[in-house]
């Protein structure tokens, strides 16, 4: 059986003047390869700038690579035909929940816009469905009919997840999904994302700079050095046995991961 979510070689690079006499490309991702098996969790970790957000783009269809292969289920997504099926499959949830939720549209209002696009859904079955993807994850269906602004931090990254889960994708790609969020409400929501993953085998790409949160969250761990895969492989083996110096040098500067993994 293939992998259920894979990349090949994926390269990025952007225009970094758009004055033409200064013209130059900045190369953002120099080849980036993982695969990832339904309930898996990939993290993806490196500093600031190392092309974290930029790999979590192109893996939902937000940006193109330059070249490279991006495989769901054996096959290749970056193929037209098989754009609905990576846009119902593959969704994102970001670090300020706010960036999918639309502040002047209702809770619902926001919810209907994927069940358009991704489902031949009747309005009762859209009203349906909104009501049980608040409730898996933990929130009343009364809470449909009000604005983002009237939820916490906490409470809009569920709402973003619950968006996420409309089109019951079977990889989701959660850039820092934590990372504006008080300790305990960080605790709620991992809590929430590994619930959800047992209860729906749901894979992550989980980007993220805390290297704790990483050890207890996922199975393998790519790390990036401005934009070059520097390392890939099992947590425990990663974190135990880092082969490049810029990992070691990450888990050093990291005070939540424990050195003691097995
Ligand atoms: N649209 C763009 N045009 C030009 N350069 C870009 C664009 N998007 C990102 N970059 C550049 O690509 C590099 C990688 O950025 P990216 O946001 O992917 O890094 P990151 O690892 O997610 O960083 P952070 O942890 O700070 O979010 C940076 O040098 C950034 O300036």
């Amino acid at each position: 059986m293939p992998n259920l979510f894979s990349a090949k070689d994926i390269r990025k690079s952007y225009r970094v003047s758009n004055n033409p006499l200064r013209q130059g490309q900045l190369e953002v991702l120099h080849g980036v390869d993982f695969s990832l098996n339904a309930g898996q969790t990939l993290a993806v970790v490196g500093e600031s700038g190392s092309g974290k957000s930029t790999l979590a783009r192109i893996l939902v269809g937000a940006d193109r690579p330059d070249s490279g292969e991006l495989f769901f289920e054996g096959k290749d997504i970056l193929k037209r035909k098989h754009k609905f099926e990576w846009y119902k499959n593959i969704r994102m949830i970001f670090q300020d929940a706010s960036a999918s939720l639309n502040p002047r549209a209702t809770i619902r209002q926001s919810m209907e816009e994927p069940l358009h696009n991704g489902t031949q859904y009747t309005a009762s079955q859209r009203r349906d469905r909104i009501i049980e993807v608040l409730e898996m994850v933990g929130l009343r269906p009364e809470y449909a009919e009000r604005y983002p602004h009237t939820f916490s931090g906490g409470q809009r990254q569920r709402i973003a997840i619950a968006r996420a889960l409309l089109l019951r994708p079977k990889v989701i790609v959660a850039d820092e999904p934590v990372s504006a969020l008080d300790v305990s409400v960080q605790a709620q929501i991992i809590n929430l994302l590994l619930d959800l993953q047992d209860q729906l085998d749901l894979a992550y790409v989980f980007i993220s700079h805390d290297l704790g949160l990483v050890q207890h969250f996922s199975n393998k761990v790519l790390v990036l050095n401005n934009g070059t895969q520097v390392e890939y492989g099992r947590v425990t083996d990663v974190f135990s046995q880092p082969k490049s110096q810029y990992t070691l040098e990450l888990l050093n500067a990291s005070a939540g991961y424990k050195k003691s993994v097995t």
